[in-house]
């Protein structure tokens, strides 16, 4: 394995770092070159930290600070991690979004005069990781790099990120607005940017610096030519991507310093176009609970809730396409075929579709992270039992390969993946044939390779482990010479073999014994004879561990020309794992295939929210009509009564009919969708110094400003966070506008009940309801989404079951009773009327005349019998009546 090292020779210490032991100069210059980052210093079994550093990382990791000496008369901090325990303490300190320069010992202690030289090998970043321990193995860990060029009119902003551990390349532009929503997007572990410019993002990830020139057009051409072996990036379609282009390169030089192998397994680049998927930005990715929760916790989530995937590397390719939907028709209608074609089987199979999945399902358990394997054997890493969980798997392929011909129909992606699996068995030969049964974990150890692979080895190794009989054969030669009865032939590590012979009999010793060592009762001997065969067995051993370490290293460069279809053999098994978990959760819950048309339309029949309805006993289906003449839902309901369940769970439906799930429902039919808004709950962002209200407005704003008549927008309970007035009349305006300008496909949940009265002006918006009913026993919810404006809140009634004392709950209600008596003598109601009433009086009088006028509209003199319209002239005379 090639060891590329960081830094030039330590010797060449700068004189500035005179006054310290000849030691700290060698730090010093080393911790000059990782500069800001964390370095371990390796002094013998530890890894030490000195200075700042140690501080640091005693805080981070709760280690013991202590001191190492003085320079220039100051005492060094310092604190450490034994080098076996290493990795765990990188994997924490990488978890926390640090990054740590490795410095190892590569001089010989022996022959050093000053310290020892060394050298930092490795620098461990959040967004470089391949190392199977410091990976989580259900996400993905991309490295980003963002451009933005200084010149141009609009600048664009280049974005290239690297996912390390599995050599995926790709590259987008796109403008200031949308930074932060590709960011979120992308969701990289670490962002490296130039030193002069600092990207503006609400992304919690680790930010590096390089420095300016990093980021230079020109340079990025040469070093992705170089890189790919091509002479102009047209081959990738990305020649005219300067600014991403740029990105790119700075990226593969970041990542080639911080590595100390080759990124061979790097095979090529691919522009990703944000137009391709549906957006989501940052709010409405956290709002609709898709791989965390809004409090942060993983479960229960959307993808907790889908990921039934037997494989990590099926785990991450779910949770790439939930965050990914796609706007375009065509790929989602390949990949729900994929999934009716695994919830149905073949109809000529002999075997139920259940047991189908039951049985691939245990094939794809036995499957090994294929994806990082791959990755590891072409940064020439992979440890010995990777390759023989690989040599498992590839042995199992056929019967996977077989399962699918023959249970589960053919679909065009299908075909594609089928070839995919085809890998060339004598892959699979090679390895079987290399790699021991059940090999060590390291290769150092030995028995990592085959019995029969190897003549060389083989003889190699029967030499080393020859010596039993040897021994026993020696021992009573010398017996017999000596006359010792009691002389025995022993070794152990420190002296390795030697003759002992109790203190009592060394005048029988011969004259060829030579002392090796002498202890209280016996003496040790060794013989030339003896010393001759040691020499021949630790020879051997020592030759046959280098052998196999050869061996190993030969037969890792040469399983690296497999990476590329090893690498489409994972994607492969990873897609069907998806398919698969698809299908069973559809089966499993009664999801049905969403049907997909272009226009902007969300017909659902019976939908369900997907976490809710498996966390309550019973969940009341609901359906919705949303189309380019009915844009706009106007939902009103009980606190409690579940206007928010009812929102996400048709935002869900649409992400799910979009990313090619099934979805949860009877029926449905969900058009071409370009983006998904919410503003739902609202959270203070002290920390961004916003305040509930401002996040509202803010958020609304976003929404105003990009939503198109293809949108679909979330809207809950907008302007509660303000007086009721102004609140009401930015609600009103907001939907107004929404209504009008924009055109989204918009749900609009509000206690406002004067925006009820929006569908009068627009007939595109539409009241609906959630049910409650009162009984005696208080408010029952009957959560059904009904036409028509809800007739009251029940605030009280929920704050009566939520434990309001009943002293309190009376007081609310005479209140209430008196603002209500207020607000029918005030003008509030016609806040939005279309020509504002002059005083009380007029306010009263067009509140009557509204009511005769829906009184005259109810009668139909056609059906009425003589007596039912004089009845009903009485009732029409009766509501001037009241008046007078
Ligand atoms: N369709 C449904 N079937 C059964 N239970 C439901 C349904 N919808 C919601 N619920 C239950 O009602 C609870 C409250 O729902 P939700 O939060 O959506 O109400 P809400 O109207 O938005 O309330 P608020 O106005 O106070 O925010 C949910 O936690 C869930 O347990």
């Amino acid at each position: 394995m090639s060891t590329k090292s960081l830094s030039s020779k330590a010797e060449a210490v700068p004189n500035r770092f005179a006054g310290h032991t000849p030691m700290m100069q060698q730090y010093l210059a080393l911790k000059e070159e990782a500069g800001s980052i964390l370095l371990f210093y390796r002094m013998g079994d530890f890894y030490e930290m000195f200075y700042d550093d140690a501080i640091k990382t005693a805080r981070l990791l709760n280690l013991t600070l202590t001191k190492r000496g003085t320079s220039n008369g100051e005492p060094i901090p310092m604190a450490g991690v034994p080098m076996h325990a290493m990795e765990q303490y990188l994997a924490r300190l990488v978890a926390m979004g640090e990054s740590v320069a490795i410095c190892e010992q590569i001089g010989d202690p022996a022959a050093s005069k000053g310290p020892v030289e060394r050298k930092i090998v490795r620098i461990v970043t959040p967004g470089t990781l391949t190392d199977e321990t410091l990976l989580p193995s259900k996400s993905d860990r991309p490295l980003m790099a963002i451009y933005l060029p200084h010149k141009g009119r609009q600048p664009k902003y280049g974005l290239a990120w690297l996912n390390l551990a599995s050599g995926e390349f790709r590259l987008t532009e796109c403008d200031v607005a949308s930074l932060d929503s590709e960011i979120h997007r992308i969701a990289p572990a670490e962002i490296v940017h130039a030193d002069s410019f600092q990207p503006e993002t609400s992304w919690q990830g680790t930010l590096s610096t390089t420095a300016d020139w990093h980021f230079d057009q020109n340079e990025a051409n040469t070093l992705l030519c170089q890189h790919f072996g091509i002479d102009s990036l047209a081959s990738f379609g990305i020649h005219d991507m300067p600014s991403a282009v740029t990105a790119a390169g700075a990226l593969l030089r970041y990542t080639e310093r911080t590595q100390t192998q080759s990124l061979s397994h790097v095979q090529g680049i691919s522009v990703d176009q944000a137009s391709d998927y549906l957006v989501l930005d940052p709010v409405t990715r956290k709002n609709l609970e898709i791989t965390e929760t809004i409090s942060g916790e993983e479960s229960p989530t959307l993808f907790s809730l889908l990921d039934a995937c037997e494989t990590p590397m099926g785990s991450r390719l779910l949770r790439r396409w939930l965050h990914h939907p796609l706007r375009a028709n065509e790929p989602v209608v390949a990949r729900q075929a994929c999934v009716q074609a695994f919830l149905m089987g073949k109809s000529d199979s002999p075997m139920h579709p259940a047991i189908v999945l039951e049985k691939i399902n245990q094939l794809l358990k036995s499957f090994p992270d294929l994806e990082r394997i791959a990755t590891r054997i072409a940064l020439q890493s992979v440890r010995p039992r990777e390759l023989a969980s690989l040599r498992d798997a590839l042995a199992r392929l056929p019967d996977l390969h077989q399962l699918l011909n023959e249970h589960i129909a053919s679909t065009p992606r299908m075909e594609t993946l089928f070839s995919a699996l085809a890998i060339d068995p004598a892959l699979q030969q090679r390895l079987h044939q290399a790699i021991d049964t059940e090999p060590a974990a390291l290769i150092r150890e030995g028995g990592v390779i085959a019995a029969g692979f190897d003549a060389e080895l083989d003889e190699l190794r029967s030499l080393a482990s020859d010596n039993g009989t040897y021994l026993l054969e020696l021992e009573a030669r010398e017996r017999s010479r000596t006359g010792i009865a009691n002389l025995r032939v022993e070794y152990n590590r420190v002296h390795g073999f030697f003759i002992e012979v109790s203190k009592g009999q060394i005048d029988k010793v011969p004259d060829d014994y030579r002392r090796r060592q002498t202890l209280k009762n016996v003496e040790r001997y060794i013989t030339p004879e003896l010393k001759a065969w040691e020499d021949k067995i630790l020879s051997a051993k020592d030759r046959s561990l280098s052998r196999e370490k050869w061996l190993y290293e030969q037969l890792v460069e040469e399983l690296a020309q497999a990476v590329p279809a090893l690498q489409q053999c994972a994607q492969a098994v990873s897609e069907i794992d998806v398919y698969l978990s698809l299908a069973q959760h559809a089966r499993n819950n009664d999801w049905v295939a969403p049907e997909l048309c272009e226009a902007p339309i969300i017909e659902i029949e019976a939908g369900r929210h997907p976490v809710v309805e498996r966390s309550i006993e019973r969940f009341t289906p609901n359906s919705c009509q949303m189309n380019p003449n009915r844009r706009m839902l106007l939902i009103t309901g009980p606190n409690m009564g579940g206007k928010s369940t009812y929102m996400r769970q048709i935002a869900l439906i649409v992400l799910l009919a979009r990313m090619g799930s099934f979805v949860p429902a009877q029926s449905a039919r969900i058009g071409m969708i370009d983006r998904i808004f919410t503003r739902i709950g609202a959270a203070d962002d002290l920390a961004g110094g916003r305040s509930t209200f401002m996040m509202e407005m803010t958020e609304a704003a976003a929404i105003l400003a990009a939503s198109t008549p293809h949108s679909l927008v979330l809207m809950d309970e907008i302007g509660r966070g303000t007086s009721t007035y102004d609140g009401l009349s930015l609600a009103w305006s907001i939907a107004c506008r929404l209504l009008t300008h924009n055109q989204a496909l918009t749900l609009f949940a509000t206690h406002y009940f004067e925006i009820t009265r929006l569908p009068e002006q627009n007939e595109a918006a539409v009241n609906v309801h959630l049910a409650a009913a009162e009984s005696p026993g208080g408010i029952v919810f009957l959560h059904e989404v009904q036409e028509g404006p809800a007739s009251r809140s029940y605030g009280i009634q929920v704050a009566q079951r939520a434990g309001i004392p009943a002293a309190v709950i009376r007081q609310a209600k005479r209140e209430l009773e008196r603002l209500e008596n207020q607000a029918s003598n005030t003008a509030q109601l016609d806040l939005f009327a279309e020509t504002a009433p002059a005083n009380d009086q007029a306010s009263d009088d067009q509140l009557e005349l509204q009511a005769l006028r829906e009184a005259i509209n109810d009668l139909d003199p056609d059906s009425m019998s003589p007596r039912e319209a004089l009845d009903a002239l009485y009732k029409l005379r009766n509501l001037f009546g009241q008046k007078e």
